[in-house]
């Protein structure tokens, strides 16, 4: 099927646990495009495999909205979740052996992923070879083997496949090429590149910048809200809902936590940031031009 929109609004996810409540996610706006290919980065612990999960309604929103392409992940039911998910929503969870059925070959495990989709669907479904071959895992008789026969690139590229297995509008995967050396990663973004131009959407959680880069868009959370995007090579930050901006790095060493500055917008529509007691106004910078 083609590509799925996401929509988040205000997305909001709290923990409840005994005696406290952790907010993971505390407010996301995020809108991805059908077929775009998104990374999301951050630091540890900034809500990424939250949002994953959300976007993959295994976990319900505390408040706000999300939506894939016309399902209402808030309002639909457990049963109607789980039905996505078998057929809309390809779902790749962290560390590869979670994904695959151990005592399965690897063409048997995209076929048992494709046991749970509507007889209608069904006979549209790809040969599992097909998807086999998408992650480029055709060939040297790969699809008779177990997981623990393949290298750990290939039983990656073979979670992606059973994530595939009903050709989804949506590919969600966390850390697909966490402890993957050099090589194996990049036959991981190699097959990630070819899931995105079959015109699947596709959102990568990553530790990793350079996956990032390959990806098209990156979305870094901070805080539990979007703090950052990069497109095409330029980093932009994203102004919160209630105003607050997350400074990169470098302006941070700047203008540290506390920092007083003015602020002055500009007639270019550009904004001045002035630190206090710099000396320097718009003016001043006017004059010196
Ligand atoms: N099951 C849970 N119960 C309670 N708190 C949790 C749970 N899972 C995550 N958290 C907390 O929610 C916040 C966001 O966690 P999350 O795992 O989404 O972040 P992350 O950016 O994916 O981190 P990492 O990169 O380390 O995987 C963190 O403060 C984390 O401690």
């Amino acid at each position: 099927m083609s590509g799925l929109a996401v929509t988040c609004r205000g997305l909001v996810y709290i923990y409840r646990l005994e005696g406290y409540d952790v907010v993971a996610l505390s407010g996301v706006d995020l809108d991805i495009s059908p077929g775009e290919s998104v990374a999301l980065l951050g630091p540890s612990g900034s809500g990424k495999s939250t949002l994953l999960s959300l976007l993959a309604g295994l976990l319900p929103p505390s408040a706000g909205r999300v939506s894939v392409g016309t399902h209402d992940l808030a309002r639909a039911t457990a049963a109607e979740l789980q039905q996505l998910r078998a057929t809309d929503v390809g779902v790749v969870l962290q560390g590869a052996s979670r994904n695959l059925l151990p005592y399965l070959t690897a063409e048997q495990n995209v076929r048992f992923a494709q046991r749970g989709i509507p007889g209608g669907r069904r006979r549209q479904l790809p040969d599992p070879r097909e998807v086999l071959a998408t992650v480029g895992l055709n060939g040297r008789g790969r699809n008779r083997q177990r997981p623990q026969r393949l290298s750990p690139g290939e039983r990656q590229r073979l979670a992606l496949a059973v994530g595939l297995a009903a050709r989804p509008g949506l590919l969600l995967a966390d850390e697909p090429t966490s402890q993957l050396d050099t090589h194996a990663r990049d036959e991981v973004l190699h097959a990630l590149d070819a899931v995105r131009r079959a015109g699947t959407t596709v959102v990568v959680v990553t530790h990793d910048p350079d996956v990032g880069h390959r990806m098209g868009r990156t979305v870094t959370i901070r805080d539990g809200r979007v703090g950052a995007e990069g497109r095409r090579g330029e980093d932009y930050a994203v102004v919160g809902r209630d105003g607050t901006v997350h400074l990169p790095q470098e302006a941070l060493r700047l203008l540290p936590p506390g920092s007083l500055v003015g602020v002055e917008p500009q007639p270019d529509g550009t904004v001045l940031l002035v630190p206090a007691g710099s000396g320097l106004s718009s003016q001043m910078l006017e004059d010196m031009q």
